[in-house]
């Protein structure tokens, strides 16, 4: 596992990215080896199978979901039902009201082994998610590149690099204008883990 440096500041002054639909964070989890090693070691991370146009496929990466019994969720054709939420888990949820997050109760974790693991172009415009509430990810170990276009098109607009320990708030309007990905990397070989932590609208939606 890559070893990252790690800082002392909580807070430090974001970096407002797209007329303020992104917040970036870029040191601000304190301790982040300690956590991401334990996240790794605490987290029942699974490759799961997703529906992409009528086929089944293994996503490239492990991902796990937590949450409150009620928050369901739907994503890219699997009904995700929540993992009971972890030690580590809420503790870095209770971390998330100065970002804006203060009515969290769903967190997927995702797991990305190398750069050859990845998360395809989407926007998070479930309609389980509440439309008030922005998703804060936190990321953790090997750098990797957010990828940022505007919705309707192919063409990437801008990236943004997530550090070891940084969060990156996505306001609610930002899934509705633009989409994002985790492209692959041939020249990271390490682990990264990634948190978005999201409000879901507690109601059962039927399959
Ligand atoms: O890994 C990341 O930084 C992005 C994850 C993401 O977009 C998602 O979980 O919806
Ligand atoms: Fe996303």
């Amino acid at each position: 596992m890559q070893v990252c440096s790690t800082t002392t500041d909580v807070f430090t002054t974001p970096v407002t990215l797209l007329d303020g639909l992104l917040e970036y964070y870029p040191a601000a989890i304190e301790q982040a080896d300690l956590w991401q090693h334990q996240l790794r070691e605490t987290v029942p991370w699974q490759q799961d199978t997703i529906t992409i146009y009528g086929r089944q496929q293994r996503i490239p990466r492990l991902q796990s979901w937590h949450g409150d019994d009620d928050a369901l969720y739907q994503y890219s054709g699997t009904y995700l039902i929540p993992k009971p939420w972890t030690t580590e888990l809420l503790a870095l949820k209770a971390m998330l009201p100065p970002f804006g997050l203060s009515r969290c109760n769903s967190v997927l974790c995702n797991l990305y082994r190398s750069g050859q693991d990845s998360m395809g172009w989407h926007s998070d415009d479930e309609p389980e998610l509440d439309t008030q509430s922005p998703i804060v990810s936190i990321s953790l170990g090997c750098e990797r590149d957010f990828a940022v276009r505007r919705r309707g098109e192919t063409r990437m607009h801008s990236k943004l690099r997530l550090q070891h320990g940084s969060v990156l708030v996505m306001q609610p309007a930002f899934q509705q204008y633009w989409q994002h990905s985790l492209p692959k990397r041939a020249t990271v070989h390490g682990e990264r883990i990634n948190l978005t932590f999201r409000a879901v609208c507690n109601r059962v939606v039927s399959a």
